[in-house]
């Protein structure tokens, strides 16, 4: 497998043009270069769902496991009609950098199975979730690779997901998964993980450039998880959440959008009405464009692109999805001088909480929602407050910094380590 060789959807493309540009500042040998490119492990399966009608239908799924020198595999799972296998090399390698650049003891992996839970009802989802956990169970498990949930996944998965691995392997098995329901050993924080870290990196950005998330306005696209969370945060900063999206669209109003109001009206409506929540209806694209300080892409990846970038007017981009700005989109924001704080460090709170989550697992401990938020703020800061460093000292974007610092981590472990057999 060679970049070349990836999809037309480029995003593993993607994640090798970024993990060059750091290793032109650093010393690595070009076979261990190499070794970082590659995925250790890929599994596509085929599996049959019985649906409601009584039909059999395929599906197929995915898990690839990156690298697992510093720790086990860990990275989110994923439902999507789109995804492949190529999406996926990018995230699973994208997972490694974000646990190096937080140093936290994981290595990376991500899940995604083709599908359309939008389509499906409950039990479907069930069936589907339990089929494709079994054809990938042999290489999961706590000290191996610990799926989490990602895009129109959430903590009902994960809970078939600990349940149906727990019945394989005879015991009840919580660290299987991180993300789970509290009830099931989930963590508190961790619902809240990415879009509170989302909002911690933010600030810290804000005042890099020397001001507060106080009166800022932000555009947020996407609304699941991570968008809606990092709404509810934004806004208790005092930021003014300007606009808010979801895959059907937006809305937008320039006194500010309610979280809440927009939150219950997806709840209600499946989708953002303006006429529910005083704003006026935009698209995607338009919220991608509008005149904010602060613009947060959090739902897929390369939504700004060479057609758009040059069209961003936010000063300031914190990328809360994986992957949402391709390197030429990189290139134009930078030449205007927008600052943009990259993925595996402004959406690392999740991996973050999730770490917390399988240590409480493993651990059988609890620890308080007061706990998880002050210790993730205190790595969040630290790797924000590295990853600064490094870029002003190699005159590099803070992509380009974060990368550094989380492949240089690898690459360390990885000489100590050696080769056997
Ligand atoms: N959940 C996590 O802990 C976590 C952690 C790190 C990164 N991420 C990344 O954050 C992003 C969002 O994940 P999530 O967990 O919030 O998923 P989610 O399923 O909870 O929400 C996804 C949101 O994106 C919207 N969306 C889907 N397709 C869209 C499109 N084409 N245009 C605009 N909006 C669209 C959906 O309507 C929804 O509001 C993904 O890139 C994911 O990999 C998630």
């Amino acid at each position: 497998m060679s970049p070349s060789q990836s999809t037309p959807l480029d995003s593993y493309a993607m994640a090798c043009r970024q993990l060059d540009d750091a290793a032109a500042h650093l010393d690595i040998d070009p076979g261990l270069l190499e070794r970082l490119r590659l995925t250790e492990r890929e599994v596509t399966v085929n599996f049959p769902v019985k649906m409601d009608d009584g039909t059999l239908k395929m599906f197929t799924g995915y898990r690839v496991q990156h690298n697992d020198v510093r720790g086990p595999f860990k990275g989110g799972l994923r439902y999507h009609p789109d995804t492949d296998l190529g999406e996926v090399r990018a995230l699973a390698m994208w997972m490694t950098w974000k646990a190096a650049v937080v140093n936290i003891p994981f290595g990376g992996a991500k899940g995604s199975v083709q599908c359309n839970p939008k389509k499906m009802s409950r039990g479907e989802v069930e069936r589907l979730t339990r089929r494709f956990t079994w054809s990938i169970a042999s290489i999961i498990g706590p000290e191996r690779d610990i799926p989490a949930p990602d895009v129109y996944t959430g903590p009902q998965e994960m809970a078939w997901i600990m349940d149906t691995y727990s019945m394989i392997k005879g015991q009840t098995t919580p660290g299987v998964v991180t993300g789970k329901p509290l009830e099931l050993g989930g963590s508190l924080g961790r619902f809240e993980a990415t879009g509170r870290g989302v909002v911690i990196a933010a600030a810290r950005a804000a005042r890099h450039l020397g001001r507060e998330l106080e009166n800022m306005t932000v555009a947020i696209q996407g609304s699941g998880n991570v968008g809606g969370v990092a709404a509810r945060y934004f806004e208790r900063a005092g930021a003014k959440v300007v606009a808010m999206s979801d895959s059907g669209g937006g809305v937008y109003n320039p006194q500010g959008v309610s979280s809440a109001k927009a939150l219950a009206c997806k709840n209600q409506y499946s989708c953002l009405l303006g006429r529910e929540v005083a704003a006026e209806d935009i698209s995607n694209e338009e919220l991608l464009e509008l005149k904010v300080d602060l613009l947060a892409p959090c739902a897929m990846e390369g939504v700004l692109t060479e057609a758009n970038a040059a069209k961003v007017r936010a000063g300031l981009v914190v990328e809360g999805a994986n992957g949402p700005t391709t390197p030429e989109a990189d290139a134009i924001l930078a030449d205007k001088g927008v600052l943009v704080v990259p993925d595996i460090l402004a959406n690392a709170g999740g991996v973050t909480v999730s770490y917390f989550e399988w240590v409480q697992n493993l651990q059988n401990l609890l620890w308080s929602e007061e706990q998880i938020g002050q210790r993730l703020e205190e790595i969040m800061g630290k790797a924000m407050d590295e990853v600064l460093a490094i870029a002003g000292e190699k005159k590099v974007s803070l992509r380009t910094a974060a990368m550094i610092l989380g492949v240089n981590r690898v690459a360390e472990a990885t000489k100590l380590r050696g080769i056997y057999p």
